[in-house]
């Protein structure tokens, strides 16, 4: 019967001199965790290993004063499956979230969601196989797919970047072996916008269809119905949480007038929030896109909710590309046959992005076998997480 011994817990930089719409990412930091087990293989104890998704910040005081004494005074058989052969992620997610109210999620979410990803680490690992194996195994429909769409998420704002180097900076994505590409909107005014949005679609042969953009939730009614109207005739990939990610009203507003793929969710933390999007906000089924980020929003045992609750409502998989960009979402993705998953090439080291060895072509990018997520295979990351508990 397999233990808890020890959860710790600190927090790392993922700074960056970038800005979207709404923040600088001069401060950006994030929690990362080690659960350790009393198993011991090669002669140290698995321990299965979390963070956070950029754009939240670091959770530490909730981790250390709610979260981790929760699981640690557990009686350690309440964290395992009924046969007691390994730990159950889904109850350790019930343990971690007792005396909590609902609803006002926020930095909780992403407290329990670091947390939820060690827990999914380790317990593949100790069954031996990739996370994305061994979710296929018990909540997949089929096997996993080989290899998932990935696009490249850039194109932000920074002091002194102009048209060229916007440019520059695309054409490395698509020499890295992306086709598809996103940019922010929303931090300049629309003029200057479109002149952005131009200068990207020169270097994509003029083909909008492989540009998103991103207003990071900036405008209000008025604005994001007038960059609608300009945005239209790009026939763009999708246009991005153009209103306040919780104002739905706007959101089904502007779905009635732009007739593109929409794209929002990034910023919801909670089955209850996803369902009221679907309910509320306009969402169409056959082309919008649901950005939910499983790390951020109270992590995969509450994103196995949400998936049930989109097909439950005649919402295909595929039409959700989750946020965030690193290999949790990618082996998540994979087995649940997710429609892709987000990368940002270079940015928020040493957490995002996937293995040092994945090779991106066509826009589509391979998993390893490595037991669990595989941040053995990302060396600097792997380094932090092995100082965590040495
Ligand atoms: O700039 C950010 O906060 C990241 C973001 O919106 C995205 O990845 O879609
Ligand atoms: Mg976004």
């Amino acid at each position: 019967m397999p233990k808890i011994v020890a959860i710790h817990e600190s927090t790392v930089p993922i700074s960056s001199s970038m800005s979207n719409a709404f923040i600088s990412f001069q401060h950006m930091d994030c929690s990362i965790v080690a659960v350790v087990s009393d198993v011991i293989r090669d002669g140290r104890p698995v321990a299965g290993y979390g963070f956070n998704s950029n754009g939240r910040y670091s959770v530490g005081e909730i981790l250390r004063r709610r979260i981790i004494p929760r699981l640690l005074q557990a009686s350690p058989d309440d964290l395992l499956t009924d046969d007691e052969s390994t730990f159950d992620p889904v109850r350790a997610w019930d343990i971690m979230m007792r005396d909590e109210k609902p609803g006002g999620h926020g930095e909780r979410s992403v407290a329990v969601g670091v947390i939820d990803m060690a827990l999914f680490d380790l317990v593949s690992k100790l069954a031996g196989q990739p996370l994305y194996r061994w979710l296929a195994d018990r909540y997949g429909t089929d096997e996993p797919d080989s290899d998932v769409f990935v696009y490249a998420a850039g194109g932000y704002y920074a002091p002194g970047k102009g048209r060229r180097d916007l440019q520059d900076e695309i054409k490395r994505f698509l020499d890295q072996g992306y086709d598809v590409v996103k940019i922010k909107i929303g931090g300049a005014d629309l003029t200057e916008d479109l002149d952005r949005i131009e200068a990207v679609l020169g270097v994509l042969d003029g083909e909008g269809s492989r540009l998103a953009v991103d207003a990071n939730g900036r405008f209000d009614l008025d604005t994001a119905l007038r960059y609608g109207e300009a945005l239209q005739p790009y026939n763009l990939f999708w246009y991005e949480e153009p209103g306040d990610p919780l104002d739905y009203a706007l959101h089904a507003t502007l779905a009635e007038r732009y007739r593109g793929p929409l794209a929002t969710g990034e910023n919801l933390f909670s089955l209850t929030d996803a369902r009221n999007l679907l309910r509320y906000a306009g969402m169409r089924p056959d082309r919008d896109i649901i950005q939910i980020d499983p790390v951020l929003s109270y992590g995969l045992v509450e994103y196995l909710r949400i998936l049930d609750m989109l097909r439950h409502r005649g919402w295909s998989t595929r039409r959700c590309i989750p946020h965030g960009g690193h290999q949790f979402s990618l082996h998540i993705a994979a087995a649940l046959k997710l429609g892709g998953n987000e990368s940002y090439p270079g940015e928020f080291q040493p957490t995002g992005g996937f293995a040092d060895s994945a090779v991106i072509r066509d826009s589509r990018i391979g998993l390893t076998d490595t037991p669990g997520i595989g941040f053995e295979d990302k060396a600097e990351l792997y380094k932090v997480f092995q100082a965590l508990h040495a």
